[in-house]
């Protein structure tokens, strides 16, 4: 819902007055007019005018709209992985430190050792000067000359912190190192033993234990009492943090002097080599547990090629199966990238999740170990097949509103996630039935009927009971309606979102366990906020709410293979971290199978404003190439003609440039006012009027074709019968919102003609309903037009066109090009005329018959002699 500084007066449709547009479209269709359920009070709905309302509601709400921050998933994940990263190079530190004292244990041994040759008599502080001088490499503080006792000091700092950095003099650390070894106990180890034993974590009574050997004498000099240490340090079960290392004492036998040989070097167990921390960055992941021992065959390869391709391009796949490692770490599974980036978003989306009941272990691998020697290793032979299946969590899904997006959309995720249920809620019981009746569906729809065959009552299903559906899910999807207004505030314009919000009322009433509510209806630009506001209403319930814009891009008459290969996806969602984890989870839905890089994800406003602008575009292109086809027309050009040339441009492109008798369908038209109602609201009067040039042009060619009718016919139609081919607003569908066909019947039965209908789609009431109705821009007569008197609705075109005068194509169905023409001619009043509004049949064959042909963006093929 608008703003409440977005009301205001609805700016005009071209040069006159704002039209108040027929009725309500975008409700529940093709049956005819069902009521929709009852908007909210009108109360409720003007809750949000009240200027006081911005202080009752969240002021946060404001914070996502920033176009500099864009609510990226990706970006989200990245950060995840740079703050894992961090801890991972945290650990990674600590660990470095650890082993730098492990080094520095093991040189002091090597010292000590050396110290027992008598050439090497050194004392504990030289060692340590040593030390120093080899750890702080020759150049700096090692070179100089430090003595015993300043060396002990330094020690002493050491081991003690901050506060070691007391200054004591050399009298002061002499007393203190003679107060230290008069404290020592005569255990027979000297004060260099107790500290080395401390440092290896060792403190009196815990942990590792002390003994003295029975009988073994008891003092032996600083410099050999390292070995002594081995000697009598037998440390239950062995010395490690684990305890995995040494379990026996060393026994030394003395050669003399302090000289000594080991007499029973202990056999270690083998030590497990130490798992490298996976790398910060890599183009490599490795796989885990994908599949288990027994489970690999040749298919595995090519498939989880197929799967990780969805974060970027793969290199190569590399299976490598192991022995003697649990079932878990038995098959690794390296998928090595081309760009890093992609290996960092395959690591983040599946780490953790599930393929065929396991949960995979994804991590970065060093790409400096050689992919070839695991690449050579030999691969299972087991053949068992495991089909990986793209993970996620088993979610129930509902969609409030079984139309034309609601119904299909939730076909194509039922099949294609078999996990999930899926659950389609409407009020209507009629449609409802319908939709249970896969040879009776409610929308025609190629392939939508055998999708309900295959996933009715498997893991889809329709429901009139809305609040069990509701309550049951954890994403619910509003597919309601959205039409323009006919009455009121910004009439003609405005998007009418009582559907919309009494949905959500529904469910902030109902719901009680958290939901994800996804805006699937095409909204004007911060709509979420309306939602967010029914949501937030009840402070205890606000919790459970997470709003996401996910506009659907589906055309009518593909929405099947639109649906299953859409060219993108695009969730919009707070940039909050629940916001965030919202868009993920609806994400993980798509991405069964819908490859990654196509799933984009933004800020809840650039989503919903950029399905108002994909439309809008679209539309703007067939406005464009229609008026051209006006200027074609008058200067022998062909449209047709310039369209290719144009469209072979890879920055215009081939696509939507099909000149036609004026775009139609549900949407183009609604969302283009509401978008320049938007635009006008805000003041920005040049967009508003831009834009509304869109639907001038549209307007001007449906308007241009019919006058053409009638000046070609002699300048009257009052009387005539004409063959209208085609009802529906494009071909393969049964939908007839906005239809030309309309506007161009209307203006003939004004002009007094009889016509006769055919639309292989489009059903007798609802063809009625429309006629009734009237196009929806077009001003209301206020003369009841003889409907029925001078239309038949008929089921077989050649009794459409039986004696006719003229024929008129207003829909593109391809089975208009399959009929016999000649039949045709031979039973049509001469001069028989064929006006093709979308440029459909083979022109230069119809008037080699004899046919009077008028098309569009052409100089039209007349028999009559010219320049009389
Ligand atoms: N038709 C299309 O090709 C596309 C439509 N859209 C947008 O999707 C939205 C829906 O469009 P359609 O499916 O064509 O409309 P539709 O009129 O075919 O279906 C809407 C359905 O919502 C039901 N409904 C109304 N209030 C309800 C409520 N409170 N709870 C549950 N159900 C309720 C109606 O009974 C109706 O069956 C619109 O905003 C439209 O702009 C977007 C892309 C494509
Ligand atoms: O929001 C929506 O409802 C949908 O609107 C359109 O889909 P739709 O209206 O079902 O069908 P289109 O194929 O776009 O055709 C719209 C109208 O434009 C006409 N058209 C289309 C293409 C063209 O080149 N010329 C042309 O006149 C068609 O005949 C039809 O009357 C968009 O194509 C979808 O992406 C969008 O999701």
């Amino acid at each position: 819902m608008a703003p409440t500084s977005l009301r205001r007066p609805p700016p005009a449709i071209g040069r006159g007055a704002a039209k108040p547009i027929g009725r309500g479209r975008g409700a529940a269709k093709p049956t005819p007019s069902p009521p929709q359920p009852a908007p909210p009070p009108v109360s409720a709905l003007e809750d949000d005018d009240d200027d006081d309302d911005d202080e009752r509601f969240p002021t946060d709400l404001e914070d996502p709209y920033d176009p500099e921050k864009p609510n990226d998933y990706q970006q989200f994940c990245l950060e995840r992985l740079q703050r894992e990263n961090a801890e991972r190079l945290k650990a990674e530190l600590e660990a470095a430190e650890k082993k730098r004292e492990e080094v520095r244990l093991e040189r002091e041994k090597a010292e000590r050792e050396n110290a027992l040759s008598p050439a090497a008599d050194l004392s504990g502080d030289e060692v340590y000067r040593r030390r120093m001088m080899m750890s702080q490499g020759g150049a700096g503080t090692g070179g100089e000359d430090i003595t015993g006792d300043e060396a002990y000091k330094r020690r002493l700092a050491m081991s003690q912190g901050g506060a070691a950095r007391e200054d004591i003099s050399g009298d002061e650390a002499y007393r203190r190192r003679a107060a230290l070894s008069a404290a020592e106990p005569d255990d027979g180890l000297t004060p260099v033993a107790r500290r080395m034993m401390s440092k290896m974590g060792w403190t009196e009574g815990a942990g590792l234990s002390l003994f003295k050997p029975p009988g073994r004498h008891s003092r032996l000099t600083d410099s050999c009492s390292l070995m002594f240490l081995c000697d009598h340090v037998m440390p239950p079960p062995g010395l490690g943090r684990h305890g995995q290392g040494m379990v026996a004492p060393i026994e030394l036998k003395k050669t003399g002097g302090n000289a000594g040989v080991i007499v029973n070097l202990p056999q270690l167990p083998p030590s497990t080599p130490k798992r490298a921390a996976p790398p910060l960055t890599s183009r490599v992941v490795l796989l885990q547990n994908l599949v288990g021992p027994g489970e690999v065959d040749e298919q595995l390869e090519g498939e989880t090629k197929e799967e990780c391709a969805k974060y970027g391009e793969v290199r190569r796949v590399v299976v490598h199966q192991r022995k003697g490692t649990s079932p878990e770490e038995s098959v690794r599974v390296f998928v090595e990238y081309f760009r890093p980036e992609s290996a960092i978003k395959a690591r983040v989306a599946l780490d953790g999740r599930f393929f065929g009941g396991r949960s995979v272990r994804a991590q970065l691998y060093d790409e400096s170990m050689s992919l070839s020697v695991v690449a050579t290793a030999p691969l299972g032979t087991d053949r068992q097949h495991t089909k990986m299946t793209t993970p996620s969590r088993a979610e129930k899904i509902c969609c409030l509103g079984a139309g034309y997006v609601g119904g299909p959309t939730m076909c194509v995720i039922a099949k294609k996630c078999p996990e999930c249920k899926v659950t389609v809620a409407d009020p209507f019981a009629d449609k409802i039935a319908q939709w249970h009746d896969p040879d009776h569906l409610p929308i025609f729809e190629p392939g939508l009927a055998e999708l309900v065959r295959e996933t009715i009552g498997k893991n889809l299903f329709f429901t009139t009971d809305l609040e069990a559906a509701i309550q049951e899910a954890d994403i619910i999807f509003v597919a309601v309606g959205t039409p323009t207004k006919t009455v009121g505030i910004g009439s003609g314009h405005a998007a009418n979102l009582c559907y919309l919000e009494s949905a959500a009322r529904m469910i902030a009433r109902v719901a009680t366990t958290p939901k994800i509510i996804v805006e699937k209806s095409t909204v004007p630009v911060r709509n979420a906020e309306t939602l967010m506001r029914i949501f937030t209403t009840n402070p205890e319930s606000a919790r459970l709410f997470q709003v996401v814009n996910n506009p659907e891009f589906l055309a009518e008459g593909t929405a099947i293979p639109d649906l299953l290969r859409p060219d993108r996806v695009l969730i919009g969602g707070q940039t909050t971290p629940a916001g965030h984890e919202a868009v993920r989870r609806l994400a993980d839905v798509y991405a069964h199978w819908v490859p990654r890089e196509r799933i984009i994800t933004t800020n809840l406003w650039s989503s919903e404003c950029s399905k108002l602008v994909a439309n809008a575009f679209l539309a703007q292109r067939i406005s464009s190439i229609n008026s051209i086809s006006e200027l074609c027309e008058a200067t022998g050009a062909d449209v047709d003609e310039v369209a290719r040339a144009i469209g072979m441009d890879s920055r215009i492109g081939a696509k939507f440039l099909k000149t036609s008798v004026g775009f139609g369908g549900s949407c183009f038209q609604k969302d283009i006012l509401n978008l320049v109602y938007l635009a006008s609201s805000l003041g920005l009067q040049q967009v508003a009027d831009y834009w509304e040039q869109v639907i001038t042009i549209n307007q001007h060619q449906k308007a241009r074709f019919t006058e053409r009718i009638v000046h070609s016919m002699f300048h009257t139609i009052a009387g005539k019968k004409i063959a209208i081919l085609g009802f529906a607003f494009k071909k393969d569908t049964g939908d007839t919102r906005e239809t030309p066909a309309l506007d161009i019947m209307y203006k003939l039965l004004e002009e007094g003609a009889n016509m006769a209908v055919y639309d292989p789609k489009v059903p007798d009431e609802l063809l009625w309903d429309d006629l009734t109705h009237g196009p929806s821009l077009a001003p209301k007569n206020a003369r009841p037009l003889p409907l029925r008197e001078r239309i038949t609705h008929v089921t077989d075109p050649y009794q459409a066109m039986e004696g006719a005068h003229a024929i008129i194509i207003c829909t593109e169905w391809d089975e208009f090009k399959t009929y016999d023409y000649q039949r045709i001619y031979n039973g049509m009043v001469k001069p028989a005329f064929i006006f093709d509004g979308r440029n459909l049949l083979d022109h230069q064959r119809l008037f080699d018959m004899g046919f009077e042909v008028h098309s569009l963006g052409r100089r039209p093929l007349t028999h009559f002699p010219q320049g009389l």
